[in-house]
């Protein structure tokens, strides 16, 4: 569960958005609304003919002027109450998040590894810090030595502590978060300013919020919509004229007011805000709005296996020789390409062996060379003066004893075979060019991840798995989490190859990963989405973070992108639609007086040109808070094909929006008709 769940629309962000909307009644900030401007423009306007009605010669329509600047008044209020509720919840998240922020001492280690402490916005990028159980993380970075729990509760809501260690998935820690085991040396990566903490609290405030680039095309729509629309009612004045009618100018106003695109213009802004914050409350950052949207447009979904399917928590769980070895020489071998191997898997094969009860002299495998796993070679391993031990993917393995003139046994093949269709992974073992039998190293499915899937492909999405683990492996678990297709034996510019690939086909690709191998595919992709357990390198390709590292978090992040999408596209076409209406309903109304002929088309029979043009100004205002919840909600919706759900939404919300100002513009004449 989040822990912005307890941001609920509580009365005191209600009171606070009331106060915002008073407040952005000032025409600079209204200004980077031009429909609601105009409004204002209108509003001001109306204003100086009650003020100096002499000067308007509009002395006898005092109190009709009046009701006309009273209506336009609430309607720029409501717009702007709608845009203030979509940010409050924002800026409480935000003011709790600087509450995580509050500066703490930091234990920085000089290089004679002598302590110095320093309050935490001294530290800078590259300093190197240590922190002990109790402390809390003073800013942004890397372990490089040791292994520590750590409670990320503060920042990710999650309350389970993560385990963080050197040179594996898992060894990026966060600034805000308190170590409640052991200790860990930590290079700092982010400058004061500059982290994570920072970006989120910018993020959710949505004080740099920038529109992006679809929800800017359709306000300059709206504002070329308003400007024809001033066009035509100011054109109307002397077509009028000229058949003898005058038609007053506060009249024109509402006119105006009506036409314009004044419902979308209202909610655009807090659908946006709203959208993003929903993606907050599923624990995801999204670094910008753009992302969302594209989310709501993905086709193609990568996942990388181990760590985003699979818990990532890769554990040697036996060793399997091959006949003519006995198990200690295998371990003897499998220790030594170990011992040294930083990994969490390497660290696994030493614990097991000593589950095992298996003792061994570190001597005999000092003074030797190390070879650090990369997942670009796939082995890791140890060279000694008389010998060398490697360990590895089992292909990388016997390319390698090929290499130096050896050959591996053919049972080989079928005895990781049987590993690997297990769904474990087979690392081979060879001591020179002898290979001397297997590790299985062992990994559990997050759970819950085939019904996810399922949903993805009812909604025409496929999802592809992509690992650097062996065929048979990969198959297994493909299977198991019920992926469409997967792709295996992936090395860190195999996994971007499918990005491109997907992208070449025309689909909108998105990538979720956590190691720095899946960095730059996170980085082409068009949505990359990063476990927060992930490496810094991981966490900066992407443009989300999933705070609670669950690899399902993507289709939520899908559905909130489609919604966003829907909803602002079912908004417009209802406003769109409306106003379309109110035209048939004042136009006649207020031409009926000079142009009997007319009555034909007046088929709402509203009871005076008066009543008729303060009841559509009444629903033009009111259909805004009335739309406020579907705005901030987001419409509903099942899944299903993206062009179904186009078809049925224009079917609902423009049909809808052509019939409901009718009823409801009626309905509010026939309460005005009791006042006159
Ligand atoms: N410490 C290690 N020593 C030797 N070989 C290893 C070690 N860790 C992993 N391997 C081998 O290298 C392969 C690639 O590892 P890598 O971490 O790049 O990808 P992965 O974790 O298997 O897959 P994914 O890309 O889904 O996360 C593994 O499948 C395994 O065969
Ligand atoms: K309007
Ligand atoms: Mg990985």
């Amino acid at each position: 569960m989040s822990n912005y769940s307890h941001y609920r629309m509580n009365g005191s962000l209600f009171l606070k958005a009331l106060r915002d909307s008073v407040w952005k009644l000032n025409p600079i900030v209204l200004l980077k609304n031009p429909v609601m401007f105009v409004v204002e423009g209108g509003a001001v306007l109306v204003l100086l003919m009650i003020l100096f009605p002499d000067t308007f010669h509009t002395a006898g329509r005092q109190s009709y002027n009046f009701i006309v600047f009273l209506i336009l008044l609430f309607t720029i209020l409501f717009a702007n109450f709608a845009e203030s509720l979509a940010e409050g919840r924002g800026k409480a998240q935000a003011n709790s998040l600087k509450k995580t922020q509050k500066a703490s001492n930091a234990k920085r280690l000089r290089k004679d590894g002598t302590q110095q402490i320093v309050p935490s916005s001294e530290l800078r990028r590259g300093d190197l810090i240590l922190i002990e159980i109790g402390d809390f993380v003073p800013g942004d970075g890397e372990v490089v030595e040791g292994i520590a729990a750590v409670d990320e509760s503060a920042v990710t809501g999650e309350s389970a502590p993560v385990l963080k260690r050197a040179k594996s998935d898992f060894s990026s820690v966060t600034g805000g978060t308190q170590v409640i085991s052991d200790w860990i040396k930590v290079r700092i990566t982010a400058d004061p300013g500059a982290t994570f903490l920072d970006r989120m609290i910018t993020l959710v405030e949505g004080a740099k919020r920038q529109k992006s680039p679809n929800e800017a095309a359709l306000n300059i729509l709206l504002v070329i919509m308003t400007i024809i629309f001033m066009i035509v009612v100011i054109t109307l004045v002397p077509i009028a004229s000229y058949i003898g009618i005058t038609i007053e100018t506060s009249t024109l106003i509402a006119l105006l007011v009506c036409l314009i695109p004044t419902t979308i213009g209202s909610l655009l802004s807090a659908i946006g805000i709203a959208g993003m914050d929903r993606v907050t409350r599923f624990n995801v950052l999204a670094m910008s709005g753009k992302a969302v949207e594209t989310a709501g447009d993905i086709s193609t979904i990568i996942l990388d296996k181990t760590g985003t399917i699979t818990y990532g928590n890769r554990k040697a769980f036996r060793f399997i020789p091959l006949s003519g070895v006995t198990e200690s020489e295998l371990v003897e071998a499998a220790v030594g390409t170990s011992l040294y191997d930083e990994t969490p898997e390497g660290q696994s094969v030493l614990e097991y062996a000593r589950n095992l009860e298996y003792t061994w002299n570190d001597e005999k495998y000092g003074g030797g060379a190390i070879v650090p796993f990369s997942a670009e070679s796939r082995m890791s391993g140890l060279i000694l003066q008389n010998t060398d031990y490697y360990k590895g993917a089992v292909e990388e393995i016997k390319a390698h004893i090929e290499r130096i003139g050896g050959k591996s046994p053919d049972l080989a093949d079928s005895l990781s075979e049987e590993i690997a269709r297990e769904g474990g992974t087979p690392l081979a073992v060879c001591k020179g060019n002898r290979m001397l039998g297997f590790i299985y190293l062992k990994d559990t499915i997050k759970p819950g991840l085939k019904e996810k899937f399922d949903e993805l492909r009812q909604m025409g999405i496929k999802t592809i798995m992509c690992t650097g683990d062996n065929r048979v492996t990969a198959e297994t678990i493909a299977r198991e989490a019920g992926v469409d297709e997967f792709i295996a034996e992936c090395k860190p510019e195999g996994k971007i190859r499918v990005v491109i690939e997907e992208q070449a086909k025309g689909k909108m690709v998105a990538m979720t990963g956590d190691g720095t191998n899946d960095a730059p595919a996170l980085a082409q992709a068009d949505v990359g989405i990063a476990m927060n357990s992930g490496t810094i390198a991981a966490k900066e390709a992407a443009n989300m973070i999933n705070l609670d590292s669950d690899p399902a978090k993507i289709i939520q992040v899908i559905f909130i992108g489609k919604q966003l999408l829907i909803t602002r596209g079912a908004l417009t076409t209802f406003s769109l639609a409306n106003d379309f209406s109110k035209y048939f309903a004042i136009l006649p109304a207020i031409l009926m007086g000079v142009i009997p002929q007319i009555e034909v088309l007046n088929i709402m029979h509203l009871y005076s040109p008066e009543t008729a043009v303060l009841s559509a100004l009444i629903f033009n205002a009111l259909i805004i808070p009335a739309l406020i919840p579907i705005a901030m909600r987001g419409v509903r919706f099942k899944p299903m094909i993206a062009e179904k759900l186009l078809l049925r939404n224009i079917l609902i919300y423009g049909i809808g929006g052509i019939i409901i100002p009718f009823l409801g513009i009626k309905a509010i004449d026939m309460v005005l008709q009791m006042f006159y």
